[in-house]
This record gives structure tokens, sequence and C-alpha cells, in this order.
């Protein structure tokens, strides 16, 4: 299982040295939470911060758009360094043409699923996608509880994938802990994010070894 650490959680005075140690520490990704205080009910940051932390990290810089109009950020994002790019279903009504957009930048295209849109309105885009995220907690904040019922959506998206030959990672994001990484791997998610139960302990490289272990 990849471990995806978000930053949402980190100090954001000291944002250089908490990659710094997520990244010794054997993360794959970093989880980059963008939100523009429409699509979801907060602020965060955007390409800007993608770009100066791009001066300090080789990690996969895996950018989750919670914006309306993702379309605008692309040619930013890509610009500033990001690796992949994701995009809420329920952002746009024009999932395929972003999507397409994304990989015609030459960036991995990620689909996010809020907890309740279901697996199957993503069908028709799978074939496209590099990248899967199934949201364990409503977007918007760090540190929110689990939701036990989308371990089911991730075991039901698992078995497509399978049964149709497709090839994407399976991301999911939101109350992830070391209880929670067991049932979300049991279900078949390959990359876990983790913000809270990273960055608000005493020593994230333990969280992250934490995780892994459990996730196996
Ligand atoms: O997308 C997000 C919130 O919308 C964050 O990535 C997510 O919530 C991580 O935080 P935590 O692990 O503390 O739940
Ligand atoms: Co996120």
């Amino acid at each position: 299982m990849k471990i995806a650490p978000s930053i949402l959680s980190a100090d954001f005075a000291n944002l250089k040295d908490d990659v710094s140690v997520v990244e010794k520490a054997g993360a794959e990704y970093l989880h980059i939470d963008i939100m523009d205080g429409h699509f979801v009910d907060n602020l965060t940051f955007g390409a800007n911060v993608v770009k100066a932390l791009r001066k300090h990290s080789e990690l996969v810089f895996d950018c989750h758009m919670m914006v309306d109009e993702p379309e605008k950020y692309i040619t930013d994002l890509k610009n500033a360094g990001a690796d992949i790019v994701g995009v809420h279903l329920e952002a746009t009504p024009h999932i395929h043409r972003v999507l397409s957009q994304i990989k015609a930048s030459s960036l991995k295209a990620e689909v996010v699923l809020n907890p309740g849109t279901p697996v199957m309105a993503a069908a028709e885009i799978l074939p496209l996608v590099d990248q899967v995220l199934i949201m364990t907690v409503d977007p918007g904040f760090g540190g929110q509880a689990f939701i036990p019922e989308t371990v089911a959506k991730v075991a039901e998206l698992a078995a497509y994938k399978k049964e149709h030959g497709l090839d994407f990672e399976i991301e999911v994001d939101g109350g992830i802990n070391a209880e929670t990484i067991k049932e979300v791997a049991q279900a078949g998610a390959t990359v876990a994010v983790a913000g809270s139960y990273v960055f608000n302990a005493k020593d994230p490289a333990m969280q992250i070894a934490t995780l892994k272990e459990a996730a196996r």
C-alpha cells in the first residue's frame, strides 16, 4: 500500500521540513488538498504552493482539487510540477473533457468520488483514468471520522477493475488510521491518504511505518 501524507494537517509555517520528514520516512506520494471555498467550505492553497514545494521534494505530487471549474487550474498545476491531478465527478458536468485535458497535459488523471456518489457513476470514464479516489469522509476538512459504508465502494471498484481488466490505482482519503487502513487494504485500495494521523503526532515517520505495517 502506498502512503500519501496530506499536508492539510502539516505545519504551514514549516511545510518544507514536514515534507522532508515524510519523504525520508518512505511515503510514496505527497497529497495536496486544493480547496476554493466554493466546492467545499474551506480555503487552502493553489499552484503557488505546489511550485514552492517542488523545489524541495521528489515525491509524487498528488493534487486533490476540491474546486468548482477545475479546468481553470490544470495548466498552472502542470507548470508548478504536479504529477497527478484529481477532479471531483461532482464538480463538473464535463468530467470526460476535464480528465482528457489533464491527460493531454501529460499529467496523471484521477477522478474523485464523494461518499454519496455511487461507484458506477464513474463507469464510463474508468478506462481513461490513472487513479480513482474514493472519499472516505465528506471533503473539506482534515481530522474527520472515517465513514464505514465507503469500504463496500472500494470493494465494488476493485471487483469492477478486475472484471474489466482495467489499470488504475484505488486511493482512499479521510479518517485513515492504523485500524481503518486494514479495512480499505482488504477491500482493494492501493494508496492511502493520511493527514491528521501522520502530522498530528510527535513522530510522523513512526506513523507512516505503522500504517504500512497495518496495511500488510
Ligand atoms: O481531502 C481531504 C479533506 O477533504 C484530506 O486529504 C483528508 O481529509 C485528510 O485528512 P485526515 O487524514 O485527517 O482525514
Ligand atoms: Co484529499
